[in-house]
């Protein structure tokens, strides 16, 4: 309309559909979008689905009948300098950056709730383990903190991907050439959109490329594969912590949400973690599912963005839905065994490791043999031993030197 390509009678009514549809999409308009996201490639179903609601109600509103095509047209008229290939990806670009923004939030929050366990956790020492094999101490807030972490580097990464989704193929049309558009449009139709919807949109560098290729789309998707990761990671740690009660490692508890088994009374499985990890799984699995569709790119055009967007908008439903749950059902309410952590530590065979400075690797390879063999902490067997004085192990062994941090 500003550009003078559609009159002002035919451009306000497809405007004021355009606010009753999207004020009614839930309600009155719900039953209007019946096509399947398996659907014709580049999402030209939808797009024209959209443009026959939009151009009907727009013929109601100016006291036509439905279907009076000659006079406001879904191709001619509201799909006016549009096509599916420009309009569709940019709309699935606006759609994952809003739900990228609800996922950040739910993500932050999960963070600082591990955060909160590092300090609650901070002085509880445990043994470390690497290749699941009893090593060097660390802190179960050490742990914690790890986790949160993790969580915020996953996040940085989601926010960098979410903002390559700014750059809009919108106004390239069907190649990138920007056919059938009058001159001024690709520009004006980004700052409408960047005004409507509140964000720094900015037109393509190369709009050939972002028809050709849905790179942006699967590195976020990517992005997500990697809080997915991170999760199950961290989802499998605590179910292993968890342990038990009196047959695993028991250094955590988890909170007790709902009976285990159906038969065996009194077990509490971890299920929070268990849900956690199944919702990883299917992110990962919907990742596949974006890289196949994101290498199906031919030519002028990738057609598979239904999919793709898709999938994207179910893992971030899936995490937006669930984490604040597991934040508050289980992160909120892990409870520290310190003793079982205390009495692991106090015969690990591998705190023979802090007197190497000493007595060298070989002296202590036998120490922690022999502790192992006789169920005996490290420090009692250099003592009986006389390889350290009493003075000399308790300086060795003291709790700060152990969990020294650079
Ligand atoms: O629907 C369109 O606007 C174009 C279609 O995707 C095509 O390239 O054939």
């Amino acid at each position: 309309m500003e550009l003078g390509a559609l009159d002002r009678d035919r451009g306000n009514a497809i405007v004021a559909a355009a606010d009753e549809v999207l004020a009614g999409l839930t309600g009155r308009y719900s039953d209007q979008f019946p096509v399947d996201i398996f659907q014709a490639g580049a999402g030209t179903s939808s797009n024209m689905n959209i443009n026959e609601v939009l151009a009907n109600r727009g013929l109601e509103l100016m006291g036509r009948s439905r279907g009076d095509y000659d006079f406001l047209s879904p191709n001619d008229h509201v799909n006016m300098a549009q096509s599916t290939n420009d309009t569709f990806p940019t709309a699935s670009c606006i759609a994952v950056i809003f739900a990228a923004d609800r996922l950040l939030d739910v993500l932050s929050s999960l963070s600082n709730a591990f955060q909160e366990k590092e300090r609650e956790f901070s002085r509880v020492s445990k043994s470390g383990r690497t290749h699941l094999m009893d090593a060097v101490p660390v802190t179960l807030g050490d742990e914690f903190g790890a986790y949160a972490a993790a969580l915020s580097r996953a996040s940085h990464r989601i926010q960098e991907r979410r903002n390559d989704l700014l750059e809009l193929p919108l106004g390239g049309t069907a190649t990138g050439t920007g056919a059938n558009t009058n001159p001024g449009y690709r520009e004006l139709a980004i700052l409408k959109l960047s005004e409507l919807c509140n964000l720094p949109l900015r037109k393509a560098d190369n709009s050939f490329e972002t028809l050709q290729s849905r790179a942006q789309l699967s590195a976020f998707s990517g992005a997500l594969k990697e809080v997915a990761i991170e999760l199950i990671r961290i989802a499998n740690d605590l179910r292993l912590l968890n342990a038990g009660p009196t047959t695993g490692i028991s250094e955590i508890g988890l909170p007790s949400v709902q009976p285990g088994s159906s038969m065996m009374p009194g077990k509490y499985n971890p299920v929070m973690a268990e849900c956690l990890d199944m919702i990883g799984f299917q992110i990962i699995g919907n990742d596949t599912a974006v890289t196949l569709a994101a290498q199906a790119g031919q030519l002028e055009l990738n057609v598979m963005t239904p999919v793709i967007t898709s999938n994207i908008l179910e893992s971030i439903d899936l995490l937006t839905s669930y984490l604040p749950i597991f934040q508050k059902r289980c992160v909120e309410g892990i409870q520290a065994h310190e003793e079982r952590c205390k009495a692991y530590l106090e015969f690990n065979p591998i705190l023979a490791t802090f007197l190497t400075p000493k007595i060298g690797y070989l002296k202590a390879a036998e120490i922690a043999n022999e502790s192992l063999d006789r169920r005996l902490p490290v420090k009692d067997i250099a003592i009986v031993k006389g390889i350290l004085s009493k003075e000399e192990a308790d300086k060795l062994l003291k709790t700060e030197k152990l969990l020294k941090k650079n």
